[in-house]
């Protein structure tokens, strides 16, 4: 969905996609606060109250932990609605229009009092614009992988972008493979288990996501700056942030809380 084409290192159309969010989302003890986005595209303009945030929260970049993310995956795999929800916490259904070369959005996360800035190319996922895409591999510290659990052809080709990833990338970059869509119900057409053993087999991070839902969507992201800092910060290996650990402790955290019930007044 990105607008726009960038074809090379240094040339960014500027229709692009190409916002400097000041939205934050901060995370101080799993107590999660955002606030408005002015990120968007072209036409869109922030309320006046969402620019005078702004100007008080800039920050230069030296005063922010840097990391360029950058998502991947077959077309249609929900990488531009994964970052928007995350962006912006809105999804559109049946809205496919599919990327056209390269574009970011910046998102700045608290992690432990320390302002992680997640700087997420979103890419287009149709083998045209590859050449294009491969040049941004390279400075990636973090790669989020998408298939759709809905689509086995893009399960299937995960294989073929860990090998470009393999050729592309650097060796210590940071990879999480997504299965995306796992809102989807009768339609689904990859197991978690399979997404699990496919993660396993390539030593890389796994969860199941919806952008539809938000489903892990602020989770995924969040693991990412925490590995990021934590790698940044050069802990011992002894004590080092494991982000497969991290993301199991959230998910079985979640799935043991009790349910909600609805008020109950008898
Ligand atoms: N049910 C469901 N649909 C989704 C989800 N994420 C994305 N979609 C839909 O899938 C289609 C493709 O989503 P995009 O985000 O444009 O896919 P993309 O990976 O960015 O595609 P390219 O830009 O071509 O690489 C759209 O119609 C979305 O509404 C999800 O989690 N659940």
């Amino acid at each position: 969905m990105v607008n726009g084409m960038a074809t090379g290192e240094s040339s960014m159309d500027d229709e692009v996609f190409e916002v400097d969010g000041c939205r934050n989302l901060e995370v101080d003890g799993g107590h999660q606060r955002t606030t408005p986005s002015p990120t968007g595209y072209r036409d869109y303009k922030p309320p006046d109250e969402v620019l005078r945030l702004c100007e008080t929260d800039h920050l230069d970049d030296t005063e922010y932990l840097v990391h360029k993310t950058i998502l991947l995956g077959d077309s249609g795999v929900g990488k531009t609605s994964l970052l928007v929800k995350f962006d912006t916490g809105r999804f559109q259904s049946g809205n496919f229009s599919a990327t056209v070369g390269i574009g970011f959005t910046n998102k700045v996360v608290n992690v432990d009092q320390t302002r992680v800035k997640l700087q997420i190319w979103d890419t287009a996922g149709q083998e045209r614009f590859r050449s294009v895409t491969h040049a941004y591999y390279r400075d990636a510290h973090a790669l989020l992988l998408l298939y759709d659990v809905t689509n086995k052809t893009s399960f299937d080709n995960i294989r073929a972008w860990l090998g470009e990833i393999r050729e592309y990338a650097q060796d210590d970059v940071v990879i999480m493979l997504l299965g995306n869509k796992a809102d989807a119900g009768v339609e689904r057409a990859v197991r978690r288990e399979e997404g699990e053993r496919l993660a396993r087999e390539y030593n890389v991070a796994f969860m199941e996501t919806s952008a539809k839902s938000g489903q892990n969507v602020d989770l995924a992201f969040l693991a990412i700056a925490r590995e990021l800092k934590y790698r940044q910060s050069g802990q011992k290996d002894e004590n080092r942030f494991n982000v497969q650990e991290y993301i199991h402790e959230k998910l079985t955290q979640h799935d043991s809380k009790p349910q909600q019930c609805p008020p109950c007044n008898t």
